[in-house]
């Protein structure tokens, strides 16, 4: 059996697409939460509109849902750790499948890492790249990313978690595929910023190529391939959040630029990422102008003139 913990959006549509092969359990921190999914059949909370099929079990019964050999960690980043610290001894043995992406603010750790970390004695993987929840959820074509350092697990899960409509890629290089996965969002503000200022689909396109170019620099910097990075984890997944306005972080980045006080309710990774892989790149004495931006401007956003301005009048480069 397999289990989703975390009844948010992504969580949900996973169950939903795993629930069409065979019994998922999915689990919510909130009883009331689950009463109104058992009741109604559906997640009205995260992701409205979408029935949960028969075979999908909401709980709020941790224990029940532990009990499944493979769970899926669909909670945001930055609650991983706190979740696996206050859980850990009950996912010895289990294969865990972080669904986040970002980089843990405190530690500066991948997903990975929290696992290995939170959970020790637990067999660890990543399930990313390219996908909203509200596309898997009603049976989309979608290709994702299974990143795991032992490559017979990634295939034995690559083969349990494909469906014919989710199409699962794998790769051993964990690194890769959760830096990809965490800073495309911080690029996605920074271009939700550029087309909330008005600032053009021209500029959009040279901050997301040159943000790419920071995702380069760093997640190889760190030991994740080039290779990964043009894959659907990285590339695949900077093209669709940067373009979209079903993405949060996009919507959040665009909410700036034009001045709004941006809503804090929903989980935007790219905010605490990015701070994250500031402190990083100057840990590693790396140069990420963009990333450096959105910082400043999720510090000040009264200062994006000066901001575009200062990205503008860099010393010219060759590319
Ligand atoms: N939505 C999407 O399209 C995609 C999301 N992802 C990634 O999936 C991750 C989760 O995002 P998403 O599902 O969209 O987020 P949502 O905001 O929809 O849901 C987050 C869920 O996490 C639960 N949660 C928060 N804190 C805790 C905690 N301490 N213990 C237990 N549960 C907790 C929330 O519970 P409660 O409802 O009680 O608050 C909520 O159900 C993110 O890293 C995101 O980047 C990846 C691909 C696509
Ligand atoms: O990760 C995602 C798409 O792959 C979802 O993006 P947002 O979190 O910005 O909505």
């Amino acid at each position: 059996m397999i289990s989703v913990l975390g009844a948010g959006a992504f969580g949900t549509s996973l169950a939903i697409a795993l629930g069409a092969k065979g019994h998922v359990c999915l689990w919510a921190r909130d009883p009331e939460h689950v009463a109104e999914m058992i009741r109604a059949r559906e997640n009205t909370k995260r992701l409205p509109g979408v029935p949960l099929p028969a075979r999908v079990t909401p709980t709020a019964d941790l224990a029940e849902a532990t009990a499944a050999d493979v769970l899926l960690l669909a909670l945001p980043m930055q609650k991983l750790a706190a979740f696996l610290a206050g859980e850990g001894a009950r996912f010895d043995g289990k294969t865990l499948i972080a669904c986040c992406k970002g980089i843990d603010v405190s530690t500066l750790s991948g997903p990975l890492q929290v696992i290995a970390h939170g959970a020790p004695s637990a067999k660890a993987a990543l399930l990313t790249g390219p996908s909203f929840a509200a596309d898997i959820a009603v049976g989309l074509p979608t290709a994702l990313t299974l990143a795991c350092g032992d490559d017979a697990l990634g295939a034995a899960l690559q083969e349990k978690l494909s469906t014919p409509a989710l199409r699962l890629y794998r790769t051993t290089d964990t690194i890769g595929a959760e830096l990809g996965g965490a800073l495309k969002n911080v690029v996605a503000i920074g271009a939700g910023i550029v087309i909330g200022a008005g600032l053009g689909d021209s500029a959009r396109a040279a901050l997301i190529t040159r943000g790419f170019a920071e995702i380069q620099r760093l997640a190889q910097a760190l030991g994740g391939e080039a290779e990964t990075l043009v894959g659907l984890s990285g590339h695949g997944d900077l093209i669709l959040t940067c373009t979209s306005d079903k993405s949060r972080n996009f919507r959040f980045g665009c909410e700036i630029g034009s001045g709004q006080t941006p809503d804090s309710g929903p989980t935007v990774e790219g905010a605490a990422t990015a701070r994250a892989a500031l402190n990083l790149s100057r840990q590693h004495g790396l140069d990420l102008p963009v990333v450096a931006a959105v910082v400043t401007l999720l510090d000040r956003p009264e200062a994006l003139d000066e901001t575009v301005a200062a990205l503008l009048s860099r010393p010219l480069k060759s590319e």
